[in-house]
């Protein structure tokens, strides 16, 4: 059985301002006061795991320990099928420190050229951390292709250029309400709601 989350303020341990915004839009059914980690001055941890879900862990864990709040992180990415998943749990990276996603975007591109295999997926990894060391993981995952040129400036990271399976519009394009039904981080919401959230 999940621990159900019973406490009134809950710190989103993440300095993505477009993930801070979708994942305060997911909450916001929820009666749950919300911090962001950059809001509490909390530092960034270095992510040194191999894998989406062992990111958001120890992001979630060093804002819950920092803050004495449960804290909720997001550790996700692209996964290029005809990249063998790159970038993956690197997607960040390849932007560079100065966060060019254009520049990021570019590098995909250039990488799939030649290959016929556009497809994609987006995943997302939650971990939600409580103080005393518990900690929850759920993951979820959205399949698509990718599209050049990017389009669309709704989005944040990897959407302009990200096409959800079945749509015609990117993540880049589509409202942000229809993005929260579909995405791989509403996805893995669904899960932590589910488990943690319920009655
Ligand atoms: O670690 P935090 O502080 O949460 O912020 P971050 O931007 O570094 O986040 P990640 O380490 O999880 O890196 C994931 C990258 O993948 C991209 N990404 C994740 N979810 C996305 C989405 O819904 N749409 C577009 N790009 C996404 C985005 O560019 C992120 O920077
Ligand atoms: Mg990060």
């Amino acid at each position: 059985m999940a621990r159900r989350f019973a406490e009134k303020k809950l710190v989103i341990a993440s300095h993505n301002p477009g993930k801070v915004r979708e994942i305060g839009d997911l909450l916001r059914p929820f009666s749950v006061e919300v911090v962001s980690a950059g809001d509490l001055g909390i530092s960034e941890p270095e992510e040194t795991g191999m894998t989406f879900r062992a990111n958001a862990e120890l992001k979630a864990r060093h804002s819950a320990e920092a803050s004495g709040l449960p804290a909720l992180a997001d550790d996700s990415g692209l996964a290029v099928t005809a990249l063998n998943g790159d970038p993956g749990i690197y997607s960040a990276r390849w932007a560079g420190p100065s966060k060019d996603f254009g520049h990021a975007m570019q590098k995909v591109e250039e990488a799939l050229a030649g290959k016929t295999d556009r497809s994609a997926r987006f995943v997302c990894a939650l971990a939600l951390a409580w103080p005393d060391g518990h900690v929850e993981i759920f993951e979820g995952t959205v399949a698509g292709d990718l599209v050049w040129p990017p389009r669309g400036d709704k989005g944040f990271g990897y959407d302009p250029m990200f096409r959800p399976a079945g749509e015609a519009l990117t993540y880049g394009e589509i409202d942000p309400d229809e993005k929260h039904a579909t995405s791989h981080r509403a996805a893995a919401f669904r899960q932590l709601v589910e488990a943690c959230f319920k009655d």
